[in-house]
């Protein structure tokens, strides 16, 4: 007989069941609380009742949990310090969206090396968010291949769908079933209509295919995310976090009959994937906002450490610590600098 099975793949590794890793890898009463307490507030300030500025703000991604931990509990720190006038989550990005091929995260590949031990990343992923909460901060995170939020979404208080997956059916239904608020990136070629329809079908009950606890292959019902919102992320055709751009998402979303929340990613094509400009596309979102755009509910950054990026893949022992492997990021005094000028400014 001919073959007709399977001619591309060359391994397939089963997982361990979402069930046996959230049995392996407890969520405790306290952090279920602290979850579902911050996904509410995210909620009351993209409802506009709770006044606070929703910054989500961390490394492009998670490499290195040593270093991603001391960022944490200086960003723990800061958040205390500005609790009052802005909300502070932490980008915790464990999957990576490439444009072509590059290092996925460390969910993908936690050893760094191309050895792929997913069983391994998830494990460590769902470690690390434990001990994010348990600093009092917050977890965001981009949730991309559609399995993964069985495993780690219990720990998420937001989440994105970035701008190569929005128009994405599949990511669309995955956002409709999704317990904590999320925002949809505008696309890459930089136009608003497929996040707008996103937020409308991931508002809608969907059915679909997934994974249910047990690991079975299941069809998902869902009733429908209510809670999600645009990201203002810039495109091929530049950047859209100018005042004028925002008021044109807020007129689109309206028609649409859509929340219409706004969130401005500084990152990104915002800035043209350059961290020394980040700060001035930041200081104009804030500067909105100050000026009364109430709907401009919040922002997005891309910090770490030490500022910039470094070179991916190259020896281990080489990589400089608290530096991104993938997009460039502010450095630790710079996000001080923004983070305290926001809350002056508002
Ligand atoms: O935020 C991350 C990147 O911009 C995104 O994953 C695409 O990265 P790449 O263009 O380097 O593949
Ligand atoms: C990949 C990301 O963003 P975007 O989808 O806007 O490129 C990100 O926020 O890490």
């Amino acid at each position: 007989m001919a073959q007709v099975r399977d001619l591309n793949v060359t391994k397939n590794v089963p997982l361990p069941t979402p069930a046996t890793l959230m049995q392996e890898v407890v969520r405790s009463s306290e952090q279920a609380e602290f979850i579902a307490n911050s996904r509410e507030i995210i909620r009351s300030i993209l409802q506009g009742t709770d006044e606070r500025f929703l910054l989500i703000v961390g490394p492009c991604s998670i490499h290195d949990t040593k270093a991603g931990l001391e960022y944490a509990q200086k960003l723990a720190k800061l958040a205390e310090e500005v609790k009052d006038k802005v909300y502070i989550v932490m980008r915790v990005y464990f999957e990576k969206p490439r444009t072509t091929v590059g290092w996925k995260g460390l969910i993908m590949d936690p050893a760094l090396d191309g050895s792929d031990n997913i069983t391994e990343g998830l494990t460590q992923a769902r470690t690390f968010l434990r001990q994010i909460i348990d600093t009092g901060l917050p977890t965001a995170t981009e949730l991309l291949d559609p399995i993964t939020p069985q495993y780690i979404a219990d720990l998420i208080s937001w989440s994105a769908i970035g701008a190569r997956t929005t128009e994405s059916q599949t990511h669309r239904q995955m956002a409709s079933g999704l317990s904590m608020p999320l925002g949809f990136k505008n696309s890459t070629a930089g136009d608003l209509v497929a996040a707008v329809n996103a937020i409308n079908a991931a508002g809608k009950p969907q059915t679909f295919l997934g994974v249910a606890e047990t690991g079975m292959a299941s069809a998902v019902t869902t009733s429908g995310n209510p809670d999600c919102h645009i990201i203002l992320r810039g495109g091929e055709n530049g950047p859209n976090y100018g005042a004028d751009d925002v008021a044109e998402a807020i007129e689109k979303l309206t028609k649409s009959g859509v929340n219409d929340a706004v969130m401005t990613d500084a990152s990104h094509a915002n800035c043209g994937k350059d961290d020394t400009k980040m700060p001035s596309v930041y200081r104009e979102i804030i500067r909105q906002r100050a000026a009364g755009n109430k709907k401009l509910v919040g922002a997005m950054l891309e910090s770490h450490l030490v500022g910039g990026n470094q070179k991916f893949p190259q020896p281990l022992e080489d990589l400089t610590y608290g530096q991104s492997i993938t997009d460039k990021c502010i450095d630790w005094d710079t996000t001080v600098t923004l983070v305290n000028e926001t809350a002056a400014a508002l």
